[in-house]
């Protein structure tokens, strides 16, 4: 946060040229993170953007533009292969489930808690929420915009049954990740249009974890998506969900989607750190 603020307040210093002092610390996608594009001066990426404005010259060159903010945390997120969704069971309470997914090299956790109270949940929130800062984990909620602003979480996510994207986003602002379920190519250009950041679409297959699941996709629905993405120039991160298990990993990442989101599959394993961890391994996860 400290070099951010350098940065905007520096924004109109020439420094010369020589290395970014700002690229000593951290990286260009962090940079660009923060709304703004970075032109390497000496190397070869060039990355421009119509409308941008050059406000700092170096080695570095770092242009304000025209993108919305990004927290350094979201910006992870949207390239992250692997949520965790929290569930109760027999054995394990929310804060067990998250803590297990963590411990196993989980980097995105939601709090999903749907016949909890919001008392409930935000006092489940405020537990996990500091586990996660400490991983540089990523924490998102399930359904309550307000909670996740008064918590402080990364973000929400939302279905066809919860607050619409573009008024999530008119409560939140851009810093937040908000994410929309998708059952359908339709449902995602909808969410596009709305100004989701990610999708979680599903079901994969049926599981017990959702009440009421639309239709089941397979492997040939992840299929028709992402082509049908490709084809319409939808470049949004797709987050494969329902029933998911170890061993669909591979064939579901062979239909072009971005990551999957699972539970179910790990809570039910014998040791389902060990479980975790398998996945995150399979999906070379870093932490
Ligand atoms: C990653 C992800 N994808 C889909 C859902 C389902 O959200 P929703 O349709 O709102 O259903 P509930 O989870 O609220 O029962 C999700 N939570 N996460
Ligand atoms: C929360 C949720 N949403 C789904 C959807 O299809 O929208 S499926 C699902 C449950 C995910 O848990 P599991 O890995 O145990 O199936
Ligand atoms: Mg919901």
């Amino acid at each position: 946060m400290y070099l951010t603020e350098a940065l905007k307040a520096g924004a109109d210093v020439v420094v010369g040229h020589g290395h970014g002092p700002v690229c000593h610390f951290y990286d260009d996608a962090v940079i660009r993170s923060y709304g703004y594009k970075v032109i390497r001066s000496s190397g070869s990426e060039v990355i421009r953007s119509s409308g941008s404005e050059v406000i700092r010259s170096s080695g570095y060159k770092v242009i304000r533009s025209n993108r919305k903010t990004v927290k350094p945390n979201n910006l992870k997120t949207l390239k992250s292969k692997l949520q965790f969704i929290t569930h109760f069971t027999d054995r394990y309470s929310y804060l067990d489930s998250a803590m297990m997914a963590l411990e196993g090299g989980c980097r995105w956790i939601q709090l999903r808690m749907k016949d909890a109270d919001e008392a409930e949940i935000e006092r489940t929130a405020r537990q996990i929420l500091p586990e996660c800062r400490r991983r540089g984990a990523v924490f998102i909620i399930d359904d309550h915009v307000e909670l996740v602003k008064r918590v402080g979480a990364d973000g929400v996510h939302l279905g066809k049954n919860d607050m619409p994207v573009d008024e999530a986003r008119r409560i939140l602002g851009d810093e937040f990740i908000i994410g929309g379920t998708a059952n359908t190519f339709e449902d995602i250009q909808r969410l596009a249009a709305q100004g989701a950041d990610y999708i979680g679409c599903g079901p994969f297959r049926f599981t017990t974890t959702k009440k009421n699941l639309a239709p089941m996709l397979g492997i040939e629905g992840y299929e028709n998506i992402v082509s049908l993405m490709k084809t319409h120039g939808i470049n949004l991160p797709i987050v494969a969900i329902g029933g998911i298990t170890y061993d669909d990993i591979p064939q579901v990442m062979a239909t072009g989607v971005t990551g999957i989101a699972l539970s179910g599959s790990v809570l039910r394993a014998d040791n389902p750190v060990e479980e975790m961890r398998k996945i995150a391994i399979q999906l070379r996860v870093k932490n």
